[in-house]
């Protein structure tokens, strides 16, 4: 590699795919038939992550599995107009590009089905820059920060943190759902990886229940965790590591949205720390991100 180690991108790994929310202000139950507005937006946590990114000014690469179709052509724009980098993504043939669907309704989401399949099927193939340069090779392996999600299948999850050519990266896992949360558990035990869940990811990663961020922290490091951050909404969130626990409260906020929030938290973690902020700082200016974000104040 000839770039320094503060020059390197962020490696954005995982889901690429377009969201579709059907979003109404009616309360919803199963078989609700209501008027509402329905969006297409880029999302897939890789995606999502990146677009934080890019907003704290981190240049990234996403590494993922995109057809080669209208869906797949318009994501690459999108990518390419936030400034992220796609020159490593896997154009498939085959594949068609994945999608999510949610419905929102005033009482919450009601329900959503991710369509990773294409991701899924895949494989490795989302990681050859890593593995045949340019981005690493097995004896030169990437240094940088890698943003790693929970939309892989589990065997190459547990691939991944074995193989050799992630044995250097400043590795950042996070969930794509609570249903896919206990497939980042290979990471436990891996000195390299710093977690970030929620409070409900974290219960599901240590077969437990919290009533608080800092139990669930500690029990991440417990579990076998190098560094852990969990966030709980509104209330405190904690960083722990095995000599540290650190917990601190956001500022509080007028919430317009929430979907994000966590993405967006982990990004300016993640800027932070680039930036060689101290734990405390780095933790309270990813802490003010997520409820600014929350509250409406950063532009989408
Ligand atoms: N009600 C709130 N008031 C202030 N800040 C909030 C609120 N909700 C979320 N945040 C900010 O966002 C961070 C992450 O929130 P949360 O724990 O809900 O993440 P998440 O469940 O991963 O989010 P999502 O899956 O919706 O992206 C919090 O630690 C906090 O900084
Ligand atoms: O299984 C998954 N569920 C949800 C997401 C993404 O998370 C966001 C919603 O929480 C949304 O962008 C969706 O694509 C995903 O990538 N995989």
């Amino acid at each position: 590699m000839t770039h320094s180690l503060e020059k390197l991108p962020v490696l954005c790994i995982g889901s690429v795919l377009w969201d579709i929310i059907g979003r109404s202000s009616s309360a919803m139950r199963q078989g609700s038939d209501v008027p509402g507005r329905i969006t297409r937006v880029p999302g897939g946590v890789a995606m999502n992550i990146a677009m934080a990114l890019a907003r704290f000014d981190v240049p990234c690469e996403l590494l993922s599995a995109v057809g080669r179709d209208a869906a797949g052509d318009g994501l690459l724009a999108q990518a390419r107009a936030r400034g992220l980098g796609v020159a490593h993504l896997y154009r498939s043939e085959d594949l068609p590009t994945d999608s999510y669907m949610a419905i929102e309704g005033a009482n919450g989401l009601i329900a959503a089905i991710a369509d990773a399949h294409s991701l899924e099927q895949a494989g490795d193939k989302i990681l050859r820059a890593l593995e045949h340069g340019p981005l690493g090779t097995v004896q030169a392996p990437f240094g940088g920060t890698i943003a790693l999600d929970g939309n892989l299948t589990l065997d190459l999850l547990r691939r991944i943190a074995k193989s050799a050519i992630f044995a250097r990266a400043d590795l950042r896992v996070a969930p794509a759902s609570p249903g896919k949360a206990e497939r980042l558990a290979p990471f436990f035990g891996h000195a390299g990886t710093t977690f970030y869940v929620n409070l409900e990811e974290a219960g599901l990663l240590c077969h437990s229940g919290f009533d608080s961020a800092q139990t669930a922290a500690r029990a991440m490091v417990e579990r076998g965790a190098t560094r852990a951050l969990v966030t709980d909404g509104g209330k405190a969130a904690a960083f722990a590591t095995a000599d540290l626990c650190l917990v601190q409260t956001p500022p509080p906020v007028l919430v317009a949205r929430v979907t994000g929030a966590g993405d967006t938290f982990m990004a300016a973690h993640i800027a932070a720390e680039r930036n060689a902020a101290a734990p405390d700082i780095a933790l309270s200016a990813a802490l003010t991100a997520a409820a600014a974000y929350v509250s409406g104040e950063t532009p989408l």
